[in-house]
């Protein structure tokens, strides 16, 4: 069967994508090249039904995939990317999920007539729960940005934006999201332990409250602001944590300091 797609690093966010699309059937896994040089990541690509091999050499010579979507770490991009640059004719389309990573890096390895598109996904792509952010370069036709759309819709929610330069925010927000909330719930854990529930008890409640609460905020017509007042009972319970939380803003300071700290981390990491 032909090679739609090349995927070039099957890690954490890699196999979440591409488990996605598999599972949504956008895709048959034998249209697709996985290229991993770890054994085991590559069998659970291979159980998965991918063709796949340890280096981009291995791909057929006769192979024209559609897209090659670079998966790996922003450290080894470069040499990464030059691993591809036979697919840089204008025939091949590029997606990158790497944080940091310009659009321009790619244009430069891969020549001028390589179509690009930068997206900055998120681990709930898993479970077609992702946030999908993506940029294109002018050279992306409308059937590409059509099938990449489609693609990615199977891992989740789709945005477009024509400022490359958001993307540092958008990975400081919706990319490391959602590391932020399994923090919250490990920290909402251990609060319920140390308020004496049991390990197992503390651990259903915080991810239930979790869960509930952003579905909620989803599903609801109001504002989370609205829902959380509906929460607070006047000089009750909710009050008392608030006045901890939201005292001086304190919540409301430590996120915007942590998401600054990443999104300076993701212009370091381009560079
Ligand atoms: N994890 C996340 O939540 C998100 C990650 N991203 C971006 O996704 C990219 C990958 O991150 P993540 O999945 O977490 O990282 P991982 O390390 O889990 O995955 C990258 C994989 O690429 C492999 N690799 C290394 N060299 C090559 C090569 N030449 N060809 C093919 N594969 C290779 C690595 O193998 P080895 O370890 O043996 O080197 C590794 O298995 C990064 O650029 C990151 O910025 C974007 C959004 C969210
Ligand atoms: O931590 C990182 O650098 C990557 C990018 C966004 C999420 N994980």
């Amino acid at each position: 069967m032909t090679i739609r797609l090349v995927l070039a690093g099957c890690g954490n966010m890699g196999y979440a994508m591409l488990s996605g699309w598999l599972k949504s059937a956008k895709l048959e896994p034998q249209a697709v090249f996985v290229v991993e040089p770890n054994a085991e990541l590559r069998q659970r690509a291979e159980h998965l039904g991918c063709r796949t091999a340890a280096e981009a050499s291995a791909i057929p010579a006769n192979a024209v995939p559609d897209l090659v979507v670079i998966a790996v770490k922003p450290q080894v991009i470069r040499e990464v990317t030059a691993q591809y640059k036979r697919f840089g004719d204008g025939r091949t389309s590029f997606l990158s999920i790497a944080a940091g990573t310009p659009v321009a890096t790619f244009e430069e390895i891969l020549g001028e007539l390589a179509p690009v598109i930068r997206c900055m996904p998120n681990t709930p792509a898993a479970i077609g729960k992702g946030m999908m952010v993506v940029f294109s370069n002018p050279l992306v036709s409308d059937d590409v940005r059509r099938f990449v759309a489609e693609l990615l819709s199977a891992s989740g929610v789709v945005t477009a934006i024509d400022d490359e330069g958001l993307m540092d925010a958008v990975t400081a927000v919706s990319g490391s999201g959602p590391a932020y909330v399994f923090h919250f719930i490990e920290a909402l854990t251990v609060a319920a332990e140390k308020a004496g529930l049991p390990a197992e008890t503390a651990k259903l409640l915080a991810l239930q409250t979790v869960f509930g609460a952003a579905s909620l905020a989803a599903e609801a017509d109001e504002e989370p602001g609205v829902l959380r007042q509906q929460v607070t009972s006047p000089n009750g319970t909710t009050a008392a944590a608030l006045g901890v939380l939201m005292g001086g803003d304190r919540l409301t300071k430590l996120v915007t300091e942590a998401v600054e700290a990443a999104r300076l981390r993701s212009i370091e990491l381009g560079k």
